[in-house]
């Protein structure tokens, strides 16, 4: 059984490592959307795998590093494409929830789903 959880922050960022010319080099910002997949077995009396409530509980303090902020500022977001956000996600953590995904949807359309590969 997999269960998520979603989440969404508000940030601005700019893509340092992008040709010369590209959009993505300038400030901006994105309404982000972040899917927090675990997995395990279904507690019988309880009917859940974990309380919704206890992944929200675990995911507050990222979101209250990230929340409106620069995510260049920030130690190992220096290059905040999705990907490199997926992982930080994942490797703040992995060490808390059964992850199985980390999902990060930077607008309507784009998106990476890290599922802890190297
Ligand atoms: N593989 C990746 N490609 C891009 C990333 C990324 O994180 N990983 N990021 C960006 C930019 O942050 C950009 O803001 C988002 O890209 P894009 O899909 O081009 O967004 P738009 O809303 O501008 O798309 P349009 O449909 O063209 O308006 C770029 N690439
Ligand atoms: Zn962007």
């Amino acid at each position: 059984m997999e269960i998520f959880r979603e989440f969404t922050f508000e940030a601005a960022h700019r893509l340092p490592n992008v040709p010369a010319g590209h959009k993505c080099a300038r400030l901006h910002g994105h309404s982000y959307r972040i899917q927090v997949h675990l997995q395990g077995t279904v507690d019988p009396h309880a009917g859940w795998l974990m309380d919704f409530g206890d992944i929200k509980a675990a995911f507050r303090p990222i979101k209250e590093q990230l929340d409106h902020y620069y995510l260049n500022d920030i130690p190992g977001l220096e290059n905040p494409t999705s990907e490199v956000l997926a992982k930080w996600i994942w490797d703040r953590l992995a060490d808390q929830l059964p992850l199985t995904a980390i999902q990060v949807m930077e607008t309507c359309t784009s998106g990476c789903i890290y599922r802890g590969e190297g």
